[in-house]
């Protein structure tokens, strides 16, 4: 799914009223009866009392015309004006209008005002600040959105939760709005996936307010998230008159004494995830451990305790490289050597990210279109201390720019960049923060990449499944127990879920929808 920018959805608007031949306060309209009918499906007429925030541009006019239709179905609103500008927008205003009309006269608060009591089971809907917020609020806005929080009721956000930027980190986190729930309009938009800003959405949902469908689909953007619809077009089927030579051979490097658990994981999780053929590359301790754990793989061995120089006979199609790796001397100066006769792209993890951020020139080596998969500590020796998530995308682009690869930044919501574009997963979840994750992210990879997966398709596809693998599995073991290997037994599953068809909505919600 396309994530806009805000300018985009200005333009979207724009071309959708010029061409629809509706005026802006309709679209106002829209996006407020699509929140009405959210509201209104869940709350079935309950008399819990609605606190609604309006600010005076449009997000405000969003909240003023949700009032109004939450009046006329017999709702118990309070409607606060929060007066943070004397330029209140054209449909803000026609709103207020509407709603003195009916005679429903909204509490002007200001700098000097006393701030309405709300109760902790009350509801607030927060329509303060939109995707329009340029500068930090005032002061006493922000002691509004504290005193919204110590209320603790529940916060609903429109469109976004009021105080955060579209673009750029607010430098004051008290000005921020903790929304309990976010309805955002038309599509999410980035900041709900970043670490920085993502803390402030409970959970988000999208309304469709009829932007201009067409007009959307044409719109390049820099940022996707990755959904089940994304992946599926990349999915390989297997062909009937097909050997194991057709998926692939995909070889592993990495291992050394006290840390060849990871190459077993990173070894089964290519065969698991379907490569024809892997080998395992591991210095001599790894043998015995990996003929046993992984009797499908094939074992080449090097020195005893760690790896001491890197060369094979055989022709793999994909590498994978660095898991359980160590940086011993004689470790680095192997992979270089490797690096200057390797020609194929590579999938480059854990103590490999580490050689290549403590020795920055072998980085030029990297073969166009290699992976590299770091945690957040490996990306800041990468590519420096950053200052915010925005600083961050912007650092990370350049690096992948500069060596014509493809980073994932492993974290909640794993980010593939790749020649300018961010893809955002939305599997996983907190219970694989733990030991060996990234090993089996690794061999997945590797895998696809030997089954003739290109390089950016291997990386969306591999970190999805990775995680689709970890919710499905969470659901048995727990979040404190799930472990690496669990993961590598559900890829399996992972895969079969892409073709299982979501059930259908109960009947008589999508009643109730029309009926609103
Ligand atoms: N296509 C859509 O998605 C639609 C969205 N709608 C809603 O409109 C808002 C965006 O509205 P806009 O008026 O541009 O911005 P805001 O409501 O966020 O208003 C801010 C307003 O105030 C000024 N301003 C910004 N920061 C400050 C500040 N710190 N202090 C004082 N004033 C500030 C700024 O210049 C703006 O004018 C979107 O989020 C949706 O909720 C439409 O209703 C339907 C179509
Ligand atoms: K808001």
């Amino acid at each position: 799914m396309k994530l806009f920018a805000a300018e985009q959805i200005y333009a979207a608007d724009k071309f959708t009223i010029e061409k629809q031949q509706i005026t802006s306060d309709a679209l106002m309209e829209q996006a407020a009866i699509q929140i009405f009918n959210w509201m209104h499906l869940r709350m079935q007429g309950a008399p819990v009392k609605i606190h609604l925030f309006c600010g005076i541009g449009n997000n405000g006019g969003d909240g003023m015309a949700l009032a109004r239709h939450l009046q006329e179905h017999g709702y118990n609103i309070g409607v606060h004006v929060v007066n943070y500008s004397e330029k209140r927008s054209k449909d803000f205003l026609i709103n207020l209008d509407r709603l003195k009309d009916r005679k429903i006269w909204p509490n002007f608060i200001d700098s000097n005002c006393e701030f309405p009591e709300i109760h902790k089971d009350d509801i607030i809907v927060d329509a303060i600040f939109g995707i329009g917020l340029n500068r930090e609020p005032s002061d006493w806005v922000v002691n509004l959105i504290d005193h919204l929080h110590k209320s603790e009721a529940f916060v609903l956000s429109v469109d976004i939760p009021s105080g955060l930027y579209t673009d750029k980190i607010s430098t004051n986190e008290k000005a921020i709005v903790k929304a309990n729930y976010v309805l955002s309009f038309q599509a999410p938009k980035l900041i709900f996936f970043l670490p920085d800003t993502g803390i402030y959405i409970g959970q988000w949902e999208v309304l469709d307010i009829g932007l201009d469908p067409e007009y959307l689909s044409a719109t390049e953007v820099e940022y996707e998230i990755i959904g089940k619809n994304e992946v599926l077009p990349m999915y390989k089927p297997r062909e009937k008159y097909t050997h194991k030579g057709t998926y692939g051979h995909s070889l592993l490097i990495g291992g050394s004494y006290g840390k060849i658990g990871a190459s077993i994981l990173a070894t089964k999780a290519s065969l698991k995830i379907g490569s024809g053929l892997a080998t395992a590359y591991v210095p001599k301790c790894g043998y015995i451990p990996l003929q046993t754990a992984v009797p499908e793989a094939m074992v080449l061995t090097n020195s005893e305790e760690y790896i001491a120089d890197i060369s094979y006979k055989i022709e793999p199609n994909a590498i994978g490289v660095g898991v359980g790796l160590g940086t011993e001397k004689e470790t680095v100066d192997a992979f270089s050597k490797f690096l200057d006769s390797n020609k194929l792209p590579l999938v480059v993890d854990a103590d490999g990210l580490n050689i290549l951020s403590e020795n920055k020139k072998l980085l030029k080596k990297l073969p166009e279109n290699s992976i590299l998969t770091p945690h957040p500590k490996e990306l800041e020796r990468l590519i420096g201390v950053w200052k915010g998530d925005f600083d961050k995308l912007k650092k990370a682009k350049a690096f992948s720019k500069k060596y014509t690869c493809v980073l994932i930044i492993k974290g909640a919501n794993t980010i593939t960049l790749f020649n300018g574009k961010v893809y955002i997963n939305t599997t996983g979840n907190p219970g694989m923060a733990t030991a060996g994750t990234g090993d089996v992210l690794t061999g997945v990879i590797t895998g696809l990449m030997a089954q003739g997966y290109d390089s950016l398709s291997a990386a969306i596809f591999g970190v999805y499944l990775h995680g689709r693998a970890g919710d499905m599995v969470v659901e048995q073991v727990g979040y404190q127990s799930l472990m690496a290997s669990d993961i590598l037994e559900a890829l399996g599953d992972a895969y079969i879920d892409l073709f299982k068809v979501p059930e259908q909505a109960p009947p008589q919600q999508e009643q109730q929808q029309e009926e609103g």
